[in-house]
């Protein structure tokens, strides 16, 4: 039988990926390149489109050619991406008239305080799942309305689009042709009712949004149209578009109400299956769409924490203490513990399940014998903490699971993964496939074209590569997370 090939594009925060699977989720080709972060203003993050868009083709070129294939042997594309990254287009030349204002962007925490004090933030979480904060795009999209030139005029006008990074990149793919978006992208946005899987008009007057510059709201997969053929040498269908901590909970095969994935790289995201109910957290998790297949909707609930991953990328680039991330692991093994030693990350404020924009990072318990490696080991606890404030969440809203599934490119580091289950008190599991994110794209993708019959045809696709269970006595569990908990305390501002 012919073998399908499946292209899935993972447009990420700090690179763009490319990998090429075949049907039973083997990697047959990858291609990846890393773009700038721009931080033009304290607590601005922004991206180029051009550049998203370059390093996205690239990636895709090199992947066709490490697989040794041609376009027209793909049969087709899936397309996942860093969220609620906000891009806002000309529609005659498809030219950004902003930089795309990425999710860890706090421009807008003043605007999310107003509408707070208006008294709205029941109507938004009712209606939309989130709450008010600059993580998601409503309020970037308001920014650039009103801070751009003319833009808001030109908006009313029909003349300008918005998107998220599927969105732009389904525009460009296809010339045009194709301005959509699917339901877990827009359950991004705070401006898409995720009950009626529609937008919202009482949000988009709050936003002060027209309707003008939205994308069509599709399933997870679909018909997206066809990528130009000049792009790859053939025309190659795309069939599912989703958001990346979706994707990833597709790929890790989380398809059952009570099952719970959690990914680690620029940031850290637990999703936990809730099947087709919307359930609304009493803990500050946010309500989302995990996928949306055959206009039926499942729901999750989400706990976002901004910065994992990234903790050690400054590590390395901002403070030079280590080379590379992978050095993290042989220091945090080298010392015993990290002797007293907090860092909480919140360069960007904190997420869930604190909501504290305006909260920024620090270091405690430092001694005159604290080194490089109880600093690093600190870093890569800090990421177990922020893990458990989440769980201990989800556990408050009523979830009760044994096994939590991890991915992303922090888990490649052992130790952290055992600190995880340690600190957690919960079996992890690292999967076979460690590019999870890319791989829900793929079999969303193989979906649609009817490679795969069902959802349970892919879950028994999954294989655990390595399982980590908890071996810290519960008294030094409580410890050390009380120690958290106070160094988190000293931080917030609200
Ligand atoms: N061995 C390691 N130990 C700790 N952190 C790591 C290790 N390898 C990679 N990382 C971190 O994981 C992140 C990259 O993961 P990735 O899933 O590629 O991120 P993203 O999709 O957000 O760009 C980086 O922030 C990097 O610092
Ligand atoms: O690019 P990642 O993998 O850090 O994911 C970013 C998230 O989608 C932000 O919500």
């Amino acid at each position: 039988m012919k073998e399908s090939y499946l292209l899935a594009i993972d447009q990420g925060t700090t690179s763009s990926r490319a990998i090429i699977f075949n049907a039973q989720g083997g990697v047959c080709g990858i291609g990846q390149e890393e773009f700038s972060q721009h931080y033009p203003e304290d607590a601005w993050v922004e991206h180029d489109p051009e550049e998203i868009w370059q390093t996205t083709l690239n990636s895709c070129r090199k992947a066709i050619a490490d697989a040794g294939l041609t376009a027209a042997e793909i049969a087709g594309i899936g397309i996942t991406n860093q969220r609620e990254t906000t891009v806002i287009w000309d529609r005659q030349t498809g030219r950004a008239i902003y930089p795309a204002i990425v999710w860890q962007d706090r421009r807008t925490a003043k605007h999310c305080a107003e509408l707070k004090s208006q008294g709205v933030e029941e109507l938004v979480a009712r209606r939309s799942g989130l709450l008010l904060d600059p993580y998601f795009s409503g309020t970037k999209v308001a920014w650039i309305l009103d801070n751009v030139d003319g833009a808001r005029a030109r908006a009313d006008a029909g003349e300008l689009a918005f998107g998220t990074i599927d969105s732009f990149l389904l525009w460009r793919l296809t010339d045009g042709a194709q301005h959509a978006t699917d339901a877990t992208n827009a359950s991004r946005t705070l401006l898409f009712n995720i009950h009626n899987q529609s937008w919202d008009a009482e949000l988009l007057s709050l936003f002060n949004i027209p309707s003008s510059l939205l994308p069509e709201v599709k399933d997870s997969c679909d018909n997206y149209g066809e990528c130009s053929p000049d792009l790859f040498g053939a025309a190659i269908p795309i069939c599912a578009l989703i958001g990346d901590q979706q994707a990833a909970t597709v790929g890790q095969a989380c398809f059952t109400p009570g099952m719970v994935k959690s990914t680690y790289g620029t940031g850290c995201f637990v999703v936990l299956n809730t099947g087709s109910k919307a359930l609304s957290s009493k803990h500050r998790l946010l309500t989302t769409v995990a996928y949306r297949i055959n206009g039926e909707v499942t729901y999750a609930l989400e706990g976002s924490i901004f910065v994992a991953g990234a903790a050690v990328q400054w590590l390395r680039d901002g403070l030079k203490l280590i080379g590379s991330a992978a050095e993290t692991q042989p220091l945090a093994e080298s010392v015993a513990s990290s002797n007293g030693v907090y860092m909480v990350p919140a360069f960007t404020g904190l997420g869930a399940p604190y909501w504290d924009p305006d909260a920024r990072g620090a270091i405690f318990g430092i001694t005159r014998d604290t080194g490089i490696a109880h600093i690093a080991r600190a870093a890569l606890e800090s990421v177990c903490y922020q893990t458990r404030d989440l769980l201990e969440a989800m556990r408050g809203d009523g979830a009760d699971f044994a096994t939590l599934r991890v991915d992303g490119g922090m888990v490649a580091n052992n130790w952290v993964v055992q600190r995880l289950a340690d600190m957690l008190d919960c079996r992890c599991e690292r999967p076979q496939v460690s590019e999870t994110t890319a791989l829900g794209a793929a079999y969303l993708a193989g979906l649609q074209l009817g490679v795969y019959a069902s959802l349970d045809e892919i879950a028994g696709l999954w294989q655990c590569e390595a399982g980590f269970d908890p071996a810290m006595n519960e008294l030094d569990r409580a410890r050390r997370y009380t120690g958290w908990k106070n160094a988190v305390a000293r931080v917030r501002t609200s």
